[in-house]
Formats: C-alpha cells, structure tokens, sequence
C-alpha cells in the first residue's frame, strides 16, 4: 500500500520554551494516501476521526508498582503482543511489533535518554492511588494516559491511544462540515456536568474544559487559585471517560473574561504542554503569549491541534482596522483555527465582522479557518453566523461563559426565523419489518426537538418490490432528506424511477465514493447551493461523473418539484456505523493486515461491511453463504469464498497475524448452527500472536434471536462480541449528521432511544 512519508511534530521530552532543550522532536510516520483509503477517499470519517496509519515506533508504557496490568490492556487496544522490560535500554529492534511495559521507578533511570526515532513513551498512571503521577515522568514521556483502576474505561484508552498514536484524527472532518459548535463548560468540578452530559452534548462537535473556571478545594476549605495539574488531570480523565467528543483545553487569562493570572506565562506553558500530552484535542493558546512559546506549542502539538484565541474586551476594537488584520495574521503563524472575539457597540460591527470573515477568507485561502464572534447581546446576531466552531452554552450550564452566548437551539430559532433554515420535511423510509424493528420517529423527533430546529419528521413505507415508490416523498419543495432502513441499490432505483433517473441531465442522481462503491445507499442528502446554511448537505462533495456532468448548469430536473437549484446525493451511513462499533474499544491498528470472515446470504448484506474492512486496513476476507460480484470484490480486501470444508481448515490452520481477527454476520436465527459453527471453528484457534480478544459482530437484528443470541455464544466462545444495536446507534449518529448536519452523540442517541430499540 502506498504511503506518503509526513513529518509530524511529536511531543517529546521537554523543557520550557525559555530553556535550552534540544529543539521540538520531529518523528516520522506514515500517512496513508488520500486516495487509497475509503475513509479519506470519501472525505467522510468513521466515529468522527479519519484513519490514519500513524505512529509506528515502538510504544512504552511506563507503569506504576502494582499495575502491570495495564500494560496488556494497551497491548490488546493496538492489538499487538507485549513484553516487559526493565529499562528504555533493553528496547532494541527485537521489541518492534510489541507494546513494552517499564516499571516507573525503572523508567525513571532513563526516559531522558531514550531514543526518540525508535519509542514513545506513554506515563500510564492511575488516579485512584491518591498520589499524582511522577513529576519527570510526566515532563518526559512523550504522553501521559489518566485512568481510574474502577471502573476502568476501555473506551477512553482505546481513544486516546488511536489520538495521541496518529490513527484517528477529527479535525480534518470537522473542517469540512458546514457547521461546527463547541459547548463551553463552566463548571467548577466536571463532576457536576456528568449526570447530564449526554443532553449537554446534543448539537456540539467539542467540549470545551475551562479548566481556568475549576475550583479545586483545599484541606482549609478554601480554594487554590489555581487548580493544580493533578486535580485538572483528572477533571479532563473523568470528562473524557463520559463523552466521545473532542476536548478544548481553555487557561483563559484574567484580561480575557477568565481566571488564569497574567504574571507567569510559563504558566501556561506547563499546562498547555501537559493537555497535549493527555491527548486533548483542541488547545486554545492566547495570543498574548510570548511567540517563542506559541510556536514551540505549535510545532510539539503531536496530534492535538492549536486553536489561537484573541478577546478584546475594551470596547475600541474595531473589524475593519489594520491592528484587526494584523491580529488574524499573527494567530495564523501558530494555529489550526484562529478565534477572534470583541465587544462591539454598535449592530453594525456584526456586518463589519463579515466583511472581515469574507475579506481574509479571499485574501488568504491557505490561513486557518476562522471562528469570529462579537459579545454581548449586540453582537449575538455574529454568533449565528459565524461556521467554524460557534461557542455555545446550554440552559443546564451554571453559568455562560461569555456575555451574549447563545444555545445552539437558540441559533438555530434565530436562523430559521431569519429564513436561513427553511422547515423542511425528512423521512425515514423503511419496510414493514424494519419500521417494527427501530421505530425512530420519536426519538428524530426529540433531537430536532432538542436542537431548536423547524423540521417535520415522518417514517413512511416502502413497497418493498419497487423502489421508485420513494419518487414522492423525494418529488417535493420542502424535501430535506430521508435515511433508508434497509438500504437498497441505487442501480434498481435509477432503472425504477423516472424521477432519478431525470436528474442532472439524465445522469442519476450524486452519489457519495462509500455509495458507489458498496452499490447501497442508507442515506438521501438534499444539497441547495442557495442555503448558506446548508444544513443538510454532505460532509465532501462526491467525486462521482453524474455529478460532475451537472455541477453549476442550472435547473436540472424535468418534473422535479424540488428547487432547480436542489441536488440529492445518495450516500452509505451504515459502513460508518460498522466501523465506528468495530473501533470502539480497539485501535484502528488491531485489525490492519488481520483477516475476517463474513456470513451472509446476499453480497447486498456484506458489502458495507467489505468497505469498513478496507478502511481498516483488514488483509483478507473470508466469505461464508454468497458470492462476491466482481464489481464488489474489486474495491474490497482480498477475498476467499468458503467453499469446502478443507478451505475452511486451511484458514483455521494460519497461525500468525493473519489468521481470521474478526467474525461480521448478517445471518438470522434460521442460520443459527451455521454462526455458532464459524465462532466455534475460530474462536480457539490462532489467539496467539496477541493478546487481544478475536471481536464478533452480530448485524442481524437481536430482537429475532431470543436466547440463542449468537453475541452471547461468541462471548462464551471467547469473543468480544458487538450486536446491530451498536452499528445502528453509530449510523443513526451518521445519518443525523448528513440529514441535519448536526452532531448527535452516541451516547444520547442510546440514552433517548432506550436500549430496547437499538
Ligand atoms: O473563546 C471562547 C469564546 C467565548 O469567549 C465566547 O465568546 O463565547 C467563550 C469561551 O469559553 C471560549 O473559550
């Protein structure tokens, strides 16, 4: 597979920006190609970060007495086998391919000196002990991972282990999405936040931590004035162990609306540097700062990204000054994002703030993108125009952050109310069986809800032997969208529908590179190059010819009632859902250069399934109960149809790194002997090279198994077994992002639809 060599800047061993430490570690990793990879080809992403290949240096987990066991835990996350050593020294050439545990009080001898193109050091370290990490280990490791012994979350390792080790990254995606939103929490201890996250979260694509605003208590009952790096260590641990969003680490400065005190800036250099070494995603740096410091920030930021922060509270400043331009083009030197945000006095400052938006946008197409608001009730008409990251708050916060911050349901009232965000109606079309499996309507209906949005919600049927029945709901002015439960194949609907067929000029409606490819689509997006908002429209424009034939040509449907200006594009959610439950609690690496087995009775069925396993990298895959189409197997990993049982035994006899990893069924209970034989065949045999568990995924609906659940079997079987509720949970949380363009978390999409239909 081809690779692109990319040098990434990598948090290493570090000193202050003042001191004479050797300059900020560059390591190589391998990026995969664009191109090469379905996540990345697509523009689109799974769980919200795009795949990447990484870091591949040797990876040391340092660990305290007593806690050996954490060490297996990393290794089975990466899926790699693992060794203990006793120092950075003994780790030679022969410790590649392994994850290494080093006691701390060994580590101590020498992290210092390790070799920095050949390891990365990772400060394993359990809060519950009562004792704050190491304080050199923590300076000198390259990343330090906060957990709590009980409950343990798997989840928040597995995240940060694909984050800081560069194989899932959210920014690229979140960039691309017409609108982003980060909720800005105040609270004093995040531990108040908790019990209601889910429901805080509902429209945010980040939370921010103003861990200037924590309040950590003292023994004398009062509070330190600034929280200490071990209480804010483990506020940041117990609020990423409660939500899959991307965190912002905010210190912001008394001058700026916050708490932090100005007279030391290495202050928040210490912090800062530490929030990249937990894996935070989002830094937000002052501009105030020194610049050799903003710099060495930006250039050691690893995988986390830097978002510049500029707050002018006096009143004087003003959009269309030079000191404003000046001001974005020193944030941008060291930055990701730049924010900008003023008090103005005057309503129209806001449109002065957009000239400034489009101005810098032309003027400098490569600068980061910008997040620009003004404050103050004046300023709230900017808030909701502003795309790039609008800092929100929520009636369950105790206090907003920022004077004239806005809900995200109070933007969305306030854009619909200004015609931005016409009502439309969006559909789940679904068969009969499906429409009893997953009635979703309520819960579409509490999100839209939830999210202050004018939208109508309507599940509506299918005949099942034709799929040009969906021509009505599609046919009409206010469509905005509809998901497909099932899927089916855009092929039957363009030979049954007049109405797509017509569209662009005859050639078919947009289709999305996941949807061409995997020959289904879950998914009907409603893209209008009127709506500034574009609210409904995909993450990448797809690459498909029928497109291209059509794009800027004006009116395009014949019989359309759609808006001429209207394009639908036809997209798969589901191989996300699969994904994104396959990496839940395993780093995307687990499963590169493994095999899998697949058991389904159509090729329909396993398609999406062949397009996640190309994006994780998976080297082969075995097929049980259908044969592959060309056309298919052509855009998959390598495949082997299970034809025999001597085939069947030639793959249960590999006995390294490519024996079968993974079992995906779409199978029912009628075929149950025939599930419960492929768990059996495989779930003993070949468990040798690592120490992780072989992962089962049952797609086909729980509800219909009763107690021979094969979930369960594959548990007793030795198996970690995920079921179609996960998958459907991970797609409902795609599907809402394409439709509504908002970002619904997993979590709640659990919590509000009730286990019991998912
Ligand atoms: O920078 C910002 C934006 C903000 O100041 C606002 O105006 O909403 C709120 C802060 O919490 C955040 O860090």
């Amino acid at each position: 597979m081809a690779t692109v060599q990319q040098l990434l800047a990598s948090p290493g061993a570090t000193a202050s920006p003042g001191s004479t430490a050797s300059s900020p570690k560059v390591v190589k990793m391998e990026i995969e190609r664009a191109s090469q990879s379905p996540s990345l080809h697509n523009g689109n992403a799974f769980g919200g970060g795009a795949l990447q290949t990484g870091d591949h240096r040797v990876v040391v987990i340092v660990y305290g007495q007593g806690q050996d066991q954490i060490v297996s835990v990393f290794a089975e996350v990466l899926g790699k086998p693992y060794k203990m050593r006793d120092s950075f020294k003994d780790v030679g050439h022969e410790e590649r391919g392994h994850v290494v545990g080093i006691l701390a009080a060994d580590a101590k001898l020498d992290v210092e000196f390790r070799n920095l193109e050949h390891v990365v050091a990772i400060n394993a370290h359990c809060t519950g002990l009562g004792m704050p990490p190491d304080l050199d280990l923590s300076a000198h490791c390259d990343y330090e991972f906060l957990y709590t012994e009980s409950p343990f979350f798997r989840r928040d390792l597995a995240r940060f282990t694909s984050f800081t080790l560069g194989q899932i990254s959210h920014h690229k995606e979140l960039m691309e999405k017409p609108r982003t939103y980060f909720i800005s929490t105040t609270f004093p201890d995040v531990r108040a936040a908790l019990p209601n996250i889910d429901i805080l979260t509902v429209g945010a694509d980040a939370v921010e931590i103003r861990v200037d605003l924590l309040r950590e208590p003292l023994a004398d009952g009062s509070f330190s004035q600034v929280p200490s790096l071990a209480y804010v260590g483990e506020q940041v641990m117990l609020l990423r162990q409660r939500t899959e969003l991307p965190l912002i680490f905010t210190t912001r400065c008394t001058r700026e609306n916050g708490r932090f005190p100005m007279d030391d800036p290495e202050l928040y250099y210490k912090y800062l540097y530490r929030a990249i070494q937990w894996g935070v995603e989002y830094i937000d740096v002052e501009l105030w700062l020194p610049e050799p410091m903003r710099q060495k920030l930006y250039e050691n930021r690893g995988s986390s990204r830097i978002m510049s922060a500029f707050h002018d509270f006096t009143g004087n400043f003003r959009w269309p000054s030079s000191y404003a331009y000046d001001v974005f083009r020193r944030s941008s030197q060291y930055a990701d994002i730049v924010k900008m945000i003023a008090i103005i006095n005057d309503h129209n400052e806001n449109f002065e703030l957009e000239y400034f938006r489009s101005k810098v946008r032309s003027e400098h197409p490569e600068a980061p993108p910008l997040s620009a608001v003004n404050m103050g009730e004046t300023g709230q008409f900017s808030r909701t125009l502003n795309k790039v990251f609008t800092p929100v708050t929520h009636p369950l916060l105790p206090i907003i952050a920022a004077p004239g911050q806005m809900s995200t349901a109070e933007i969305n009232a306030a854009l619909s109310l200004l015609g931005q965000l016409p009502k439309k109606n969006i559909y789940g079309i679904s068969s009969v069986a499906s429409r009893s499996a997953t009635p979703l309507a309520p819960f579409y209906e509490k999100c839209l809800n939830e999210l202050g949005l004018p939208h109508h919600f309507a599940i509506v049927e299918r005949h099942p032997g034709n799929p040009g029945s969906i021509e009505p709901f599609c046919n009409q002015k206010g469509f905005g969208g509809a998901y497909l439960d099932p899927g089916f194949s855009h092929h039957s609907l363009i030979k049954a529908s007049p109405f797509f067929s017509s569209m662009n000029n005859g050639s078919g409606p947009g289709l999305t590179e996941a949807a061409r490819v995997i020959g289904i689509f879950d998914t009907i997006v409603v893209h209008s190059a009127s709506s500034s908002t574009s609210n409904s429209s995909p993450p990448s424009v797809p690459s498909s010819p029928h497109r291209r034939a059509h794009d800027g040509h004006g009116p395009v449907y014949h019989h359309s009632a759609l808006p001429p200006n209207t394009t639908l594009i036809l997209d798969n959610a589901s191989w996300k859902g699969i994904m994104s439950a396959l990496t839940r609690d395993l780093a995307p690496s687990a499963y590169a250069g493994r095999s899998a087995v697949v058991l389904a009775s159509t090729s329909d069925d396993a398609a999406a399934v062949f397009y996640a396993m190309k994006a994780l990298r998976i080297a082969k895959i075995y097929t049980i109960g259908f044969r592959t189409p060309s056309s298919l197997a052509r855009n998959a990993p390598p495949i082997e149809q299970f034809i025999s049982l001597e085939s069947l035994q030639r793959a249960r006899s590999v006995a390294d790194e490519t024996a079968p990893f993974v079992i995906v069924s779409a199978l029912g209970p009628d075929k149950s002997h025939l599930v419960g034989m492929m768990i059996r065949a495989f779930g003993a045999v070949g468990g040798h090279v690592s120490n992780t568990k072989k992962v089962f995924l049952n797609l086909a609906d729980e509800a219909t198994w009763n107690k021979s659940d094969p979930g369960t079997v594959a548990e007793k079987s030795g198996f970690t077994a995920y079921g179609a509720a996960d998958v459907a949970a991970f797609t409902t949380v795609e599907s809402l992002r394409l439709l509504i363009g908002q970002n619904v978390p997993y979590s709640f999409v659990r919590l509000a639809s009730g286990r019991s239909l998912f």
